[in-house]
């Protein structure tokens, strides 16, 4: 491809993204059986920012739930129209079935099925879109607002020559229930919990607990939030999460979930450890500079200053990360 900007043999020249991210650290190769896929070169450490991207196509959005993909494909320069063309595309029986498939032009179909196989929201993004799926993933995404860009941090040390992978689902169910999402990406799992062996069965197992546990809380939710037993069933989901490996967006919930339970128990000593944590989680899932981060450490520091004060203590003292008018219901 002439340009380089979308070549994708050159990620390893860093070509000043280096102050980004660490691109540098991997590349894009075949995988067994998954296509392209994306891989370190060496050691990477958690909390690695790995990518950090602006997209390569914005889909228009003509309603809240209806986007227009064509024109904003027609609207790219050629180079982005032949970046984003050299794209994996799958079109599923929904989106045929959604699109009027057969009197749809070639190029159409190709930029559609290009489309929903690669989207975040309403972007595509060049590198991001060779990150393959598993339901344990060690790569999490999230969009930051300071640096406007969608970023990939590692939530876990990466060994090299290790694939990155993120999910493309929401994890905390059973494998039919993330199989039955995953379809419409025309792939069967076989990541490490979706495989039929004694050790993918354990995690399988761990995993079928965890959506247990939290159908019970939401079951329970909001009445009996600040219980002795709930704050108990974090404990539980916090330690099911390490031992799966779960240890991104949703483990940094369940202490979030935590924190509010102990302190809204009256136990700032207990909020402040959950929140801790909470904090650690969001460093290398999301960075230091992310406005989520920052919020949660000015939480922290409300809960460390209450816990040395010898005032009387009321969750509603500390301005919480969630923006509740007065305080939770
Ligand atoms: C976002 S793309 C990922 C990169 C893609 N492998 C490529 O060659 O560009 C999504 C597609 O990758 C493949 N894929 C992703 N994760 C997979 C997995 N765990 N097992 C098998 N195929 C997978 C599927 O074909 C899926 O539609």
């Amino acid at each position: 491809m002439a340009n380089c900007e979308y070549d994708i043999a050159k990620l390893s020249s860093p070509s000043g993204h280096t102050l980004l991210d660490a691109r540098h650290l991997i590349e894009v190769r075949e995988t067994l059986g998954k296509g392209l896929g994306i891989f370190s070169r060496e050691k990477i450490p958690r909390g690695t920012r790995i990518v950090a991207e602006s997209p390569l196509l914005k889909a228009t959005a003509v309603s809240s739930h209806v986007v227009n993909v064509q024109a904003a494909f027609n609207n790219l320069p050629p180079p982005k129209q032949r970046a984003y063309l050299s794209l994996h595309g799958h079109a599923s029986e929904t989106l045929k079935k959604e699109n009027d498939w057969e009197s749809l032009p070639d190029l159409n179909r190709r930029v559609l099925a290009i489309y929903f196989a690669n989207h975040w929201g309403r972007d595509v993004f060049w590198i991001a879109s060779r990150f393959n799926h598993s339901c344990i993933p060690n790569i999490h995404n999230a969009y930051n607002p300071t640096i406007q860009k969608e970023t990939f941090h590692s939530i876990r040390d990466i060994e090299p020559d290790e694939e990155l992978t993120v999910s493309y689902v929401s994890g905390m169910c059973v494998r039919a229930e993330r199989q039955a999402q995953l379809n419409k990406w025309g792939f069967q799992c076989k990541c490490p919990a979706c495989q039929d062996t004694p050790d993918g069965n354990k995690i399988e197992q761990q995993l079928t607990r965890l959506a247990m546990l939290r159908q019970e809380l939401e079951m329970a939710a909001p009445v009996s939030l600040p219980s002795k037993k709930n704050l108990d069933t974090h404990r539980k989901m916090a330690a099911l999460m390490h031992s799966t490996g779960l240890v991104g967006k949703y483990l940094n919930n369940c202490y979030l979930d935590a924190a509010l339970c102990s302190a809204i128990m009256g136990n700032v000593q207990m909020a402040m450890l959950w929140t801790e944590k909470e904090v650690e989680v969001d460093g290398y899932c999301l960075g230091q500079d992310h406005p989520d981060y920052q919020k949660e450490v000015g939480v922290l520091r409300q809960l460390r200053s209450a816990a040395k004060s010898k005032k009387p203590f009321h969750y509603t003292h500390i301005k919480w990360v969630l923006d509740w008018d007065e305080g939770p219901d």
